[in-house]
């Protein structure tokens, strides 16, 4: 399904680009109705708008103007700016997506004037290979037509789960920075392999497919991870002493603690802005 609807990104970072990237492989919306805007970076606008083909715009206000849909997706601490820039602008049909760590739909919403739908979304950048784990919650003015304009958008970058705000912070922490622990991992394998002897781009080759052939797993077994890692580990061999070297450094603690500081990291970024 083709969404016939003018976009407007404000913000033209990674998660903008991630985002980007993905409509438009997938064909859900045309370059056309796809319109860029950021605080001050030309170069990248320019980037932008040489891979992607879509519209790029240096007024914010002339972006915002025309848009159906504004994408908010500048760091939380330019929202409160980014917002009142724009504010004077913006009409009550207009529907506001949120794609900002931590900030609540009523936050968004104080700051406008009038009372726009805002739905807070939280992807993470495998968006742009059309393999992002969003999920979604809507502010108090959203409805159900909006939740499916939305959903529609993100389906084609990967899967939806519709949530409660409150649970936001926690798909942050899991699924939006989720990406970066598998990344950090990796760059630990690929550094071990080419320690025990493999070129850099086998090493590359043959971690990449293992975490893909992971994933594929889980989604197409009702197993669980403890089965799932107990079937490779033979009594006595190679994957039994690796797994020992993750219990002795602690590993589940280390990812554990990790997942919470991000979901504190996430709750904190709301309420920082909200006392301002
Ligand atoms: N990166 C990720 O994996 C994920 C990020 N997010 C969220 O996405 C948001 C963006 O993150 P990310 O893309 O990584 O950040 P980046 O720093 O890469 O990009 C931020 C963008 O916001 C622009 N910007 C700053 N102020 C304004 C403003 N007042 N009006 C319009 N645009 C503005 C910047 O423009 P300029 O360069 O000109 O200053 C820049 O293009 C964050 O809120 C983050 O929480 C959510 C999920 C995953
Ligand atoms: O690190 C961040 O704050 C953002 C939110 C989720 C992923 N990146």
């Amino acid at each position: 399904m083709q969404i016939n609807k003018q976009i407007t990104f404000l913000g033209a970072g990674s998660m903008a680009e991630a985002i980007i990237g993905g409509l438009i492989s997938q064909n859900i919306v045309s370059s056309r109705s796809i319109t860029v805007a950021n605080l001050q970076d030309q170069d990248r606008l320019a980037y932008i708008n040489e891979t992607y083909q879509v519209n790029t715009e240096s007024n914010r206000l002339e972006a915002v103007q025309s848009a159906d849909i504004i994408i908010l997706a500048m760091k939380p601490k330019n929202l409160q700016d980014a917002i009142s820039y724009i504010k004077e602008d913006v009409t009550e049909n207009q529907l506001i997506v949120s794609v900002i760590a931590g900030i609540p739909t009523t936050l968004i919403e104080a700051e406008l004037i009038t009372n726009n739908p805002v739905i807070r979304t939280m992807p993470n950048t495998s968006a742009k290979v059309g393999e992002s784990a969003s999920a979604i919650c809507l502010g108090k003015f959203a409805t159900d037509a909006h939740l499916l304009t939305v959903e529609t958008l993100f389906k084609a970058i990967g899967s939806v789960s519709l949530v409660e705000e409150e649970q936001m912070d926690a798909v942050t922490g899991v699924a939006g920075s989720g990406p970066a622990y598998f990344y950090y991992m990796v760059e630990a394998m690929e550094k071990a392999a080419c320690n025990a002897g493999l070129s850099k781009e086998q090493a590359h080759d043959l971690v990449t497919q293992t975490i893909v052939g992971v994933g594929k797993r889980l989604q197409n077994t009702n197993k669980t991870p403890r089965a799932l890692y107990q079937e490779v580990m033979s009594p006595g061999g190679t994957t039994e002493a690796g797994i020992q070297k993750l219990a002795e450094h602690h590993f589940q603690d280390a990812i554990q603690d990790a997942v919470g500081n991000a979901v504190n990291r996430s709750k904190e970024l709301g309420q920082v802005l909200s006392k301002n």
